[in-house]
């Protein structure tokens, strides 16, 4: 299906992509390109990769697809430097989590003959780098597609199928809609995740170290805040006003529950962590 893949930026998400076609023999050779070279022989030793190269304008070299799998911001800036050294039929695409400003930024930087198709796999973990990667990260998971009135329908077609490979169920989704909705579904949490570790953190009233004594329910609900910082700090510079409309709706919640527990409603409060519950309950 793809001869040659280049990924830039080897880590889970990249890794993991490159893991999982190599398994499902949808591809040649692999190569490699990152900026951390040790991340890069790790990938080799472990058998992600085929080979890396460190220039990514030399690893782009030949090949069919090229996926970039680095942080937000930086994706538009790797797919500058690579446009103007890859062959006609070339397609790039990547795995950031945010999709209007990749996709409107990294469209305009394709040379005649060239096609950029945005996608971002709805599943992770919170942890990084290659070593992080494995096979079945995207088994039975969705990967959206989100092409414009831009897109080559050929490669359109060539990534859904990718990810089809991969594992995934591919909907296709416009690039703004995507971000409103990761915002509610992704973005919110970890901000949620990592405000509440910080403020238990902060809230010092007991001259001790609270989160050392912290159990299950702490660390279930702050899993995500162990999350790489770029990656999140990327998020949240590139989505920002999506981000602060459901920062500001949840703090309406938040609100509303205060004022329940303030009132000491107690039929109100079973209400709320009813409907709370019924709605996770059906979705497990
Ligand atoms: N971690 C997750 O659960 C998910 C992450 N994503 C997205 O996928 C992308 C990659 O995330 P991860 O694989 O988790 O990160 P990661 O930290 O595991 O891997 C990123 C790799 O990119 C390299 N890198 C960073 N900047 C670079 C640059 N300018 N040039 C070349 N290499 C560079 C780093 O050295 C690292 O090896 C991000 O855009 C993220 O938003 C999407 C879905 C899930
Ligand atoms: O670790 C988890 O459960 C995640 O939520 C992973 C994740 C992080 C970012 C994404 O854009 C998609 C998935």
């Amino acid at each position: 299906m793809i001869e040659r893949l280049a990924v830039i930026g080897v880590g889970l998400i990249g890794g993991s992509l490159a893991r999982a076609l190599r398994e499902a023999h949808a591809v040649g050779e692999i190569v490699g390109i990152d900026r951390d070279e040790e991340n890069l022989r790790r990938g080799v030793e472990l058998g992600v990769l085929d080979r890396y190269v460190v220039d990514p304008r030399e690893g782009v070299q030949g090949a069919d697809v090229v996926f970039v799998s680095t942080p937000v911001c930086s994706i538009p800036t790797v797919v500058a430097e690579i446009a103007p050294v890859l062959k006609p039929g070339t397609i790039v695409t990547d795995g950031g989590s945010v999709k209007e400003f990749v996709v409107a930024a990294c469209e305009n930087l394709m040379p005649e003959g060239v096609h950029f198709v945005g996608g971002h796999p709805i599943s992770g973990t919170e942890h990084s780098g290659v070593q992080a990667s494995f096979a079945t990260l995207y088994q039975g998971k969705r990967s959206i597609v989100t092409p414009t009135e831009k897109t080559d329908p050929a490669a359109l077609e060539k990534v859904v199928e990718m990810w089809r490979r991969a594992g995934c169920r591919v909907p296709l989704m416009d690039p703004v809609q995507h971000d409103r909705m990761l915002a509610a579904i992704s973005h919110l949490p970890h901000m949620v995740a990592y405000s509440l570790v910080n403020a238990v953190d902060g809230y010092d009233r007991f001259g001790g170290d609270l989160l050392a004594f912290t159990a299950g329910g702490f660390r279930d609900f702050t899993r995500i805040a162990s999350s790489d910082p770029v990656m999140w700090r990327d998020i949240a510079l590139t989505n920002r006003e999506a981000i602060l409309e459901t920062m500001d709706f949840f703090a309406g919640y938040l609100a509303k529950l205060r004022s329940l527990v303030e009132a000491g409603d107690a039929q109100a409060l079973e209400a709320f962590f009813l409907n709370s519950k019924q709605k996770r309950d059906a979705i497990l």
